[in-house]
């Protein structure tokens, strides 16, 4: 089997196993397959797992950009379930893997419904996320996009956020903004965009520009970095609901920014790539 299509809220991605493809993927090759009219079409691959000399599996996610992210809320959850689904791991008990942006840890409680993951430790550090200029913490900086002055605040998930905290948001106001954000050049690495509306203390609502793949339905990441952010802004207490176009996720954090995201995953197809795509690699 080439691949297996899951999602997340709507966020979907191919697993593509080492073990069950002949194919290595590569930045090149991703953005081939993710293609959504030429290609396979998703919001990214997950390739995995991979295992080190200690047997450690590990994740590589790549963007349909063809560019590799060192984490991914929607993409982990994704990818625990799948390794409880072709038996890696039986998801009795909570189990790690690595990815290029630290450790996980995954609790399949209900494969289709409810994985909790625990996506490591929320960073308001500049060198962290990262960004340009002297080393501090992003909360409330001023940022000029298209002529007006956004307020943003920062986050390493592991992968580059960029919060803008606003009384309206839209799909159209992420599309307008959400690139210019990700390419603006305090960030040299790119970032990830959310537009945050909160509605109370338990609830945000996010419009998300996905670095590499642009305006997605849902993003697990995204969603532990904006509540992360309004945590840090005293906007929210540390356990919310974050709602999104594709559905919701329940995010908590202890007082360190520890956070876990809890949410479903739902397998669509698998099936293999047809020799005249792969001749495009
Ligand atoms: N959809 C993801 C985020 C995927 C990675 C992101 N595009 C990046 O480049 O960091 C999620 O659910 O977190």
């Amino acid at each position: 089997m080439d691949f297996y299509r899951y999602n997340g809220l709507g966020n979907d991605y191919l697993v593509m196993d080492p073990q069950k493809t002949e194919f290595k993927v590569d930045g090149n090759s991703a953005k081939v397959i993710c293609d959504r009219h030429f290609g396979e079409g998703s919001d990214g691959i997950l390739f995995g797992p991979l295992f080190d000399d200690e047997g450690v599996i590990g994740l590589k996610i790549f963007n349909p950009d063809g560019s590799l992210a060192e984490k991914s809320g929607n993409g982990t959850r994704i990818f625990a379930r799948y390794l409880v689904d072709e038996g890696y791991v039986t998801g009795e008990k909570p189990f790690k893997f690595n990815t290029d942006g630290g450790m996980v840890s995954a609790h399949v409680i209900d494969k289709k419904e409810k994985i909790k993951m625990g996506m490591g430790q929320a960073s308001f550090q500049s060198t962290k996320i990262p960004a340009t200029g002297e080393s501090r913490e992003m909360v409330n900086e001023k940022l000029m996009v298209k002529g007006s002055e956004l307020t943003v605040s920062c986050v390493s998930m592991g992968n580059p956020h960029c919060v803008v905290p606003l009384e309206d948001i839209s799909s159209d106001l992420a599309h307008e903004l959400g690139p210019l954000i990700e390419t603006h050049p305090l960030f040299p690495n790119r970032t990830n965009v959310q537009f945050l509306k909160v509605l109370d203390r338990n609830n945000i609502q996010i419009e998300i520009w996905e670095r590499g793949a642009g305006y997605t339905l849902a993003s697990g990441s995204s969603s532990c970095a904006a509540a992360s952010v309004a945590v840090k802004l005293g906007l929210i207490d540390r356990q919310v609901t974050v709602h999104m176009p594709g559905g919701t996720l329940a995010i908590d954090m202890d007082e360190e920014f520890n956070v876990n995201m809890t949410g479903p995953v739902a397998f669509v197809s698998k099936g293999y790539l047809a020799e005249e795509l792969r001749e495009l690699f």
